[in-house]
């Protein structure tokens, strides 16, 4: 297996926005995250950080450059690959939960395992009752999500990313809607998860006081990486 879950090699990224005048957002962006590795993102407002997030996590395509995830050069993938791909490698937590407010906690837990249709439908409650009280919400399984606080709910997303074992979360400011003790509680579980299942992290925030708790700050400036 490849060292890194991820490696981006001299990525582009232009965005159409009616002839003649294309938007480059992001340039020739080098980047690796090793298996294990917590990484923060920061960088300004419009800066291309959520475009880099969309590429790496397969819902968007490099204009040109190579993006290789545990080896893999996905370019070479058909988009039935790619979402198979993301399925099973990937979570996402965003800054708003996306939670369906209408289901208790632990039916938005189940919500990518009753989707992927290779789960054992037999496991999947269990499954959501485990990463329940992983977040420590072991006792709100049965409560609507919009019935529960920002911080609660934010950790149901965690639980959510978490579903299908995933190489790999992609939070893109996932503390940015909640209070400074709730945003702490929410990174030190996502730390937690880190240290104990290996998952790796790839967290953007405009809060330096969280990126520095990570193992490696980069920036993106216009577009491009500012520092390693
Ligand atoms: N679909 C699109 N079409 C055209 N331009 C886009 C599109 N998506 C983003 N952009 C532009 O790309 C640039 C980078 O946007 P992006 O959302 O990646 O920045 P960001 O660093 O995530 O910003 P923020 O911190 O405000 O979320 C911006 O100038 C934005 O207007």
């Amino acid at each position: 297996m490849a060292e890194e879950i991820l490696r981006l090699e001299r990525v582009c990224k232009t965005y159409n926005v009616g002839l003649p005048s294309e938007a480059e957002v992001l340039h020739d962006i080098d980047l690796e995250l090793d298996h294990g590795e917590f990484l923060a993102l920061m960088g300004p407002s419009g800066s291309g950080k959520s475009t880099l997030l969309n590429i790496v996590g397969l819902l968007d395509r490099p204009t040109s450059g190579r993006l290789l995830i545990k080896g893999r050069d996905t370019g070479l993938l058909h988009d039935n690959e790619l979402t198979h791909l993301r399925g099973h490698t990937i979570g996402f937590v965003f800054q708003h939960h996306l939670l369906i407010s209408a289901f208790t906690a632990r039916e938005n837990i189940m919500m990518p395992m009753l989707a992927d249709r290779g789960f054992p439908s037999a496991e999947i409650a269990a499954r959501a009752d485990h990463l329940l009280a992983e977040v420590g919400l072991g006792r709100f399984g049965n409560n609507l999500a919009n019935n529960m606080s920002g911080g609660q709910q934010q950790r149901v997303a965690v639980a959510r990313a978490l579903a299908m074992n995933p190489d790999l979360v992609l939070a893109d400011e996932p503390t940015g809607n909640l209070d400074s003790k709730s945003a702490d509680a929410v990174f030190e579980l996502m730390r937690r998860v880190n240290r104990e299942s290996g998952t790796s992290f790839l967290l953007v925030t405009h809060n330096l006081d969280l990126a520095r708790r990570c193992d490696r700050i980069i920036e993106v400036v216009d577009g491009r990486i500012a520092q390693h």
